[in-house]
């Protein structure tokens, strides 16, 4: 991998993000391929979205909503080992994001005034599970265990139809949705699903295929372009492309780990991105060396071996496991594991990863499929400011505001005096308005 050398002059954080290694997932550019996609399916409806899945995904659907019968035959067909292993996924999830759930709260501000928060959850969302270069069913859970525990009350699940199974999504995918309990299936993917969520279509068979309040879940550029193009129209979580993984790791890490950690992630795609960051100069050449054997060996080779060979992926020399924790802040990677000595203490000092991976035994593999912790998370440094998918993603908290007569009286002067601050009398008015026989 490339190897950047910061041993002793860490830069300050706006000039450490332009010096590290970065993917150029280039959203803008995919903003004026998807243009004419999301706008033919907004005028042009199910016509439109069969055309484009067939010059995307050479296949065209009979419908674009699958039929209850193919999750039935998915889920029966389903190898019992993939089963047991979906069923622990789905369990684990569940545990997890059930102590997600946040209770309404009341504050009493004054006598007779009282401000509630209350949490409710957003009425129809689209949930999407990738399906190109991979397929994703463990995706298929990640977005539908928190939405279910959120109390949403309509779900809808679009993933990308696939020609060797006629035109249908992944019949492992579709048994996801089927052990989840979810019946409205979309064969439909990238930017063309995202655009008949937001605006609604009709099927080729007369149905209504109805319109979401939020679209949710992981997938490549043409994906990410219509998510933030449609955004206002639908609500959307935070952008999570291509996949990321950052190992912060000194003497004490073991090479052939960390090797098999950076490829599992550049597995996903030649744009993911493997960052090692490290305080050991012959650490990183073990895991050099053990890159070498290893991805040789691997099923990817060519994907893995693009994607490690790329800009966004390479090693950082640091000199202490202090400036390493300033690399990886700066970077904030989707995945961050912590492979040093005290890795707890290490790890509890992080503050931007979309998760952190604590020691020799918490892979991102783990955290991908089995560990109970979401795997829909912010990539691009959007975990500066974003968290990945929980309970709290489908939920919106409403301010119910309930005072008195005499609890309004009370603070009626201090509204007043801040809307004269404001140059807007009307607002003061309005509360006096409710006290014109008062004196003064
Ligand atoms: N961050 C996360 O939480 C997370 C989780 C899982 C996967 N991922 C990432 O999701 C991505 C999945 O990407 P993918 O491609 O495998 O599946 P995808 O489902 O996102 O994309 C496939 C779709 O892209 C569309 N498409 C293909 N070429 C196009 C073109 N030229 N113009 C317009 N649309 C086109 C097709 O319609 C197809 O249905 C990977 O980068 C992976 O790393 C991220
Ligand atoms: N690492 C991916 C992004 O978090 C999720 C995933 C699904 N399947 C395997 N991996
Ligand atoms: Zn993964």
């Amino acid at each position: 991998m490339n190897r950047t050398d910061l041993r002793g002059r860490v830069p300050r954080p706006a000039e450490l993000r332009a010096t590290l290694p970065r993917a150029e997932v280039n959203v803008d550019a995919a903003l004026h391929q998807v243009r004419p996609v999301v706008d033919a399916v907004r005028d042009r409806g199910v016509e439109a979205v069969l055309e484009y899945t067939e010059k995307f995904d050479g296949v065209r659907p009979a419908t674009v909503r699958v039929p209850q019968a193919e999750l039935d035959r998915a889920l029966a067909e389903l190898d019992p080992a993939v089963r047991a292993a979906l069923d622990e996924a789905i369990a684990r999830a569940r545990t997890v994001h059930a102590d997600q759930r946040r209770g309404d709260v009341t504050t009493q501000v004054a006598d007779g005034g009282t401000v509630t928060e209350r949490w409710v959850p957003v009425s129809r969302v689209g949930l999407y599970a990738p399906g190109g270069l991979a397929v994703y069913p463990s995706s298929v859970v990640m977005n539908v265990v928190p939405a279910q525990a959120a109390g949403v009350g309509s779900l809808v699940l679009c993933s990308p139809p696939q020609a060797e199974f006629g035109g249908l999504p992944h019949p492992t995918t579709l048994a996801a949705a089927a052990l989840l309990g979810v019946d409205e299936v979309w064969a439909v993917g990238g930017a063309q699903a995202v655009a008949v969520l937001a605006h609604g279509a009709v099927d080729t068979d007369g149905s209504e295929l109805a319109p979401v309040d939020m679209v949710t879940g992981p997938g490549n550029v043409y994906l990410t372009a219509a998510k933030r193009m449609l955004r206002g129209i639908i609500g959307i979580d935070s952008e999570a492309g291509p996949t990321e993984i950052a190992i912060l790791a000194d003497e004490t890490a073991d090479a052939g780990h960390v090797a098999a950690d950076l490829i599992s992630q550049a597995e996903h795609d030649t744009l993911a991105a493997s960052v090692l960051v490290t305080t050991s100069e012959q650490l990183a050449d073990a895991v050099d060396a053990e890159l070498e054997r290893r991805v040789a060996e691997t099923k990817h080779t060519e994907r893995v071996d693009t994607a490690l060979r790329g800009p966004q992926s390479g090693t950082v020399l640091v000199s202490t496991v202090d400036e390493g924790l300033q690399v990886v802040d700066a970077y904030a990677a989707e995945h961050l594991e912590i492979q040093t000595a005290d890795a707890r203490d290490v790890a509890a000092r992080v503050r931007n990863a979309g998760a952190v991976f604590v020691g020799p035994y918490a892979p991102v593999s783990l955290g991908d499929y089995c560990a109970g912790s979401n795997h829909v998370l912010p990539t691009g440094g959007f975990a500066r400011h974003s968290s990945g998918l929980s309970v709290q993603t489908f939920l919106r908290g409403i301010h119910v505001i309930d005072y008195s007569e005499a609890a309004l009286r009370e603070v009626a002067g201090k509204v007043v005096a801040l809307a004269d601050a404001e140059d807007l009398p009307a607002h003061g008015e309005a509360v006096q308005a409710r006290f014109e026989g008062d004196a003064r």
